[in-house]
């Protein structure tokens, strides 16, 4: 068992107005001393507010890159994490003091990301580093805004009634209905980032609320089981990575009305989740008011216990954001009193709990066993009946249908179990055949032989007697007349309807029994349950094609254009140039020039606008490039599901897509010549970015991931 307190990191907001002679930061002895100017001095009024403070810290931060805060805040609590350990990072503070700094960093340079892509980052690099173990990866982003629940992975992030903050039977907290995105790679976690905060930003636009009155929590999922041994055990692990709501106090703002309102809340769930802390720090507590808020009831699981918990607390070392900062402060040395006691979140897996249970069941039986035996209950077993015990009792049942014997001897629970059983099986063979002979068709000599019988008279011939008894089979469709035997040769004719279902069906088996070659299936899964996908893929790649053309147009255009510009200007020089040699005459713009003029004036407008709608026919290529790629891994998988379901075993992994790229003509990696120019120099930037930076490539793909889903977007809204 690990022990640990929360660890409380201060990390200040560089500012040119830094608050001299007030604010000592001490990073190498780890505290903060603060002297506050004293208010009441000028009026001489007694002063009784405290004037100097003193905070040690477990580090502080001053003027820290963003790789040395996650240096200082993340890999520990990683580490652990990745060991089965749930973590927790905080970044509080006022407004601005720089806490989604901390946390996000700014999306647009790498260099400058924060703890969020950092993590993701290190938990991926961590997982390949341990082949031993098999990982599963999953992210929710849950944002809290005057009390209610936004997920913020749903493209529609209004807000739903139906989130509600859940604990399961070992304490774990989650939100019932919002998603929880599994993930493979980096690339992925980070595009599931990038893509909360698009949706953070549109949600803000739509209700109206800005981002810093919200808190937002990006929680990654960890599971992790040994591929080496065969213990059984799954172990769970959460990372909450929590982006609180600015701290400042309401009074300070005078605000009224909904700002009053986003400022109520958020100072009741900060001022809660203080309680908490406190409860927590008190080891006489009796209760802990996780309850009060959605905030703490969320993070329940994560403040005390079974938790490692860190707290960036941001400051803003100005003058005028002093009692902020004293506020913040105080708030963060209180943190640093909660102890928490860390656990491994272990749970079993299905087939080792089969195995424990099945040995418990022995033990049971033989406990039963005993107890039976003391009480002179000697017969007494909990094994299946066995094929002639059922018979036997199949017996019994039909001598008391039949009134042979007044009642059934009942032994025991396993008997009238087993009584029902049969019972239920007797019923099902019955309506079996009752419904065999109403849909056999009558033959000739089936018919004579009735007729020979006197089986079929007037009215009669619709009866079969059902309910009668039946030697052979127990419950019986009555009389067993000769057309109740159902022989295939016996009958005459048949509809070809009823001849075709046979031959089908001798068709699958076939198929099921002997898997063809992949090619041969994919061109069958095209003809029947894929073809309306491989039309939308057509369509959707028909669709990328013409974008394309498009786009080469227009880039002939803006070509077009910058010629036109560049030979103006030319020939404006030549004007000039012959303008300048005649004397007298060289500050008169003559008509021609005039018209040089137009004309170039013209030719830029035009290249600007064939620019600007070049671009954006490239955002759309990405965008329907990435939809003829969704398409073609859908497609896919179910050919594959597809493939499993028809032949009763999956493709080998080596049969599974190369085909399917060529069939359809299309290609992830073209050939130089085949690229347009927006490809092309996309080709070179990634190239660049591999060879200059190319830990950060994920970072970039998964960014351009979320601007064209965010395009989309926008796109879709503008129609
Ligand atoms: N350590 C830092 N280095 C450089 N710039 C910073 C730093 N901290 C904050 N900033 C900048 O200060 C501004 C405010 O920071 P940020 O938005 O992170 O504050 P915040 O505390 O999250 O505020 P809010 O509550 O409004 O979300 C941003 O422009 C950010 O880039």
């Amino acid at each position: 068992m690990v022990k640990s307190a929360v660890k409380v990191i201060v990390r200040t907001r560089p500012t040119a107005n830094f608050a001299q002679g007030y604010l000592d930061v001490k990073d190498g002895i780890r505290a903060i001393n603060i002297n506050l100017p004293k208010k009441n001095e000028t009026q001489n009024v007694v002063n009784n507010q405290r004037e100097s403070y003193s905070f040690k810290f477990d580090n502080v931060l001053h003027n820290s890159s963003q790789e040395t805060v996650f240096e200082e805040c993340g890999r520990e609590v990683i580490s652990s994490f990745i060991d089965g350990y749930n973590g927790t990072i905080m970044a509080y503070g006022q407004t601005g003091a720089g806490k989604t700094f901390t946390m996000t960093g700014t999306t647009a340079n790498y260099k400058q990301r924060g703890i969020i892509p950092r993590c993701i980052e290190h938990i991926f690099q961590e997982i390949s580093n341990k082949p031993e173990k098999a990982f599963n990866v999953s992210v929710t982003y849950l944002e809290i805004y005057n009390e209610n629940l936004f997920d913020l992975l749903n493209n529609d992030p209004t807000g739903s009634d139906d989130y509600q903050i859940m604990e399961d039977a070992k304490g774990v907290t989650f939100v019932r209905g919002i998603q929880k995105v599994a993930t493979t790679s980096e690339e992925e976690a980070l595009s599931l980032m990038f893509e909360g905060e698009a949706n953070r930003a549109i949600c803000e636009h739509q209700m109206n609320k800005a981002s810093t009155r919200s808190h937002c929590v990006f929680t990654i999922h960890l599971e992790s089981r040994s591929r080496v041994e065969s213990n059984g055990q799954i172990v769970y692990s959460k990372l909450n990575l929590v982006d609180l709501a600015g701290s400042e106090r309401v009074g300070k703002t005078h605000s009224s009305g909904q700002v009053l309102k986003e400022a109520t809340y958020i100072n009741k769930s900060l001022s809660f989740l203080e309680q908490v802390v406190i409860a927590l720090s008190t080891p006489s507590r009796e209760h802990v008011p996780y309850r009060q808020s959605k905030l703490t009831m969320f993070l329940k699981d994560s403040l005390g216990g079974n938790c490692k918990t860190l707290l960036v607390a941001n400051i803003w070392g100005e003058a005028t954001q002093l009692d902020e900062t004293v506020s913040t402060l105080k708030f963060a040395s209180r943190m640093m009193r909660v102890s928490n006691e860390a656990t491994i979140n272990i749970h079993m897996n299905p087939e080792a709990l089969i195995k424990k249970y099945e040995k418990q069941i022995v033990e049971l039986k033989q406990e039963l066993a005993m107890h039976d035996q003391l009480k002179g209950v000697n017969q007494a077993t909990y094994d299946p009946y066995t094929e002639e015990q059922q018979l036997e009792l199949r017996k019994e049942i039909k001598r008391y249908v039949r009134n042979e014997t007044e009642e059934l001897e009942i032994k025991n629970i396993r008997h009238i179990k087993e009584i029902f059983q049969q019972f239920k099986k007797m019923m099902q063979t019955a309506e079996l055949e009752a419904r065999d002979r109403g849909s056999q068709p009558v033959t000739q000599r089936e018919s004579k032989s009735k007729l020979d019988n006197g089986a079929l008279k007037g009215s009669e011939a619709n009866v079969s007697g059902v309910g009668d008894v039946d030697d052979n089979n127990g419950f019986g469709v009555g009389a067993a007349v000769p057309s109740a035997n159902y022989r295939k040769e016996s009958v005459v004719s048949q509809t070809r309807a009823q001849e075709e279902p046979e031959v089908n069906m001798m068709k699958i088996e076939e198929a099921e029994k002997a898997p063809i070659d992949r090619n041969e299936a994919y061109e069958l899964f095209k003809s029947s349950s894929g073809s309306e996908s491989i039309v939308k893929m057509k369509e959707e790649t028909q669709l990328l094609k013409d974008k394309k053309n498009a786009f080469k147009v227009l880039t002939l255009q803006v070509n077009e254009a910058k010629k036109k510009i560049d030979s103006t200007k030319e020939e404006i020089e030549a004007k000039q140039q012959e303008v300048s040699g005649q004397k007298g005459d060289n500050d008169i713009v003559d008509e021609e020039e005039m018209l040089l003029y137009q004309r170039l004036k013209e030719a830029k407008k035009e290249y600007r606008d064939s620019f600007e709608e070049r671009k954006m026919a490239k955002a759309e290529i990405d965008f329907v490039s990435r939809a003829v790629e969704n398409s073609r891994v859908k497609l896919l998988s179910s050919f594959e599901d597809w493939y499993r379901e028809t032949y009763g075993q999956p493709l080998e992994l080596e049969q599974s897509s190369p085909d399917i790229n060529t069939k359809e003509s299309f290609s992830r990696d073209k050939d130089e010549d085949q690229l347009d120019d927006g490809e092309r120099f996309e080709k070179l930037e990634l190239e660049r970015i591999r060879r200059d930076d190319p830990e950060s490539l994920a970072f970039y793909r998964a960014k351009k991931v979320v601007g064209n889903k965010t395009l989309k977007k926008t796109l879709s809204q503008k129609r």
